[in-house]
């Protein structure tokens, strides 16, 4: 049976692009045949298929270059503890302003998913400063708003425009041209992960913590055991713990291997120094995007 991968859609998004060209690198490195797609209404719904055993995996977004961390990819990770992360991937994200304008002054309404409204920001505040901006749950969710008289528009991608065949207006809109995401592969902690990441893929361990008090140095303590040991920390973000206002859950991204007892020694001196801990597991990046085409 194939192997079945959830993500944010409807076809079209860029969680699909990720899934595409990871199902590809799957299928190509296992000769297992190639994985199938479950669109999903929201990011958080594809990963509660993921745990509620639906699909076997799901590739959600996680950070992007411009706008930071995808919040809710971290918030669902830490409430569903019998999820791994097994792989992480980078796709370069070039957004298209789609609308049946003929002029960037018709256009009155702009919906998108807010990530590509936060990368398209500034363009936006240039390029068509009477708009409003109108949160959509995907970027594919809000081809459906493009009318008629040209005067709601929407922000996709390229793929997603040949799909649907609605006209491009604007090409390359992302505030910086270098634009990327990255991409969680994630799946149940018991189900077997086949897949050896090839020699030499960087290894980056995720994980999060709560603080035992809300006083003065005590986010210094766990920073310290990481530093003592020379572990790079490619990312720190905080988040509300949603239980009192001012309190925090620290999401960390180590450069580092959890299967090694240096990476193991930290963690134990980690949990005198935290209240609650959760690693996400250990897992390399991989190079395996290549153009997906419509
Ligand atoms: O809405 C989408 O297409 C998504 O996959 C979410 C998203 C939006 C913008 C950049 C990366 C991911």
């Amino acid at each position: 049976m194939s192997l079945s991968i959830a993500h944010l859609g409807p076809a079209g998004t860029y969680a699909e692009q990720a899934a595409i060209a990871y199902a590809d690198w799957y299928a190509n490195l296992t000769q297992q045949p190639i994985p199938i797609l479950c669109p999903c209404p929201s990011i958080a719904q594809a990963l509660q298929s993921t745990a509620a055993g639906d699909t076997k995996l799901s590739v959600s977004p996680v950070e992007n270059s411009i706008e930071g961390s995808v919040s809710v990819t971290l918030d669902t990770v830490w409430q569903l503890e019998m999820l791994q992360i097994r792989q992480a991937l980078v796709l370069s994200i070039e957004h298209v302003l789609i609308a049946k304008a003929q002029q960037l002054q018709s256009i009155q309404a702009v919906y998108s998913h807010p990530q590509a409204l936060g990368q398209c920001q500034t363009w936006l505040k240039h390029n068509l400063p009477q708009a409003t901006l109108v949160p959509a749950s995907s970027t594919t969710e809000a081809l459906n708003y493009v009318d008629e008289d040209g005067s709601i528009a929407a922000i996709s991608s390229e793929r997603a425009a040949q799909l649907y065949q609605l006209p491009v207006i604007q090409r390359s809109i992302q505030d910086h041209p270098d634009n990327c995401t990255r991409f969680w592969i994630v799946s149940q902690k018991e189900t077997p992960y086949p897949v050896t990441a090839p020699e030499g893929s960087p290894v980056y361990t995720s994980l999060a913590f709560s603080l035992p008090a809300n006083v003065p140095g005590a986010l210094l303590q766990p920073l310290k055991i990481f530093n003592d040991r020379h572990i790079n920390l490619s990312r720190i973000e905080s988040r509300p713990s949603k239980r009192s206002l001012g309190e925090y859950v620290f999401f960390v991204d180590a450069e580092a291997d959890l299967n090694t007892s240096f990476f193991q020694s930290a963690l134990d001196e980690l949990t005198s120094h935290t209240e609650v801990l959760k690693v996400f597991g250990s897992y390399p990046l991989v190079q395996v995007v290549g153009t997906v085409g419509p």
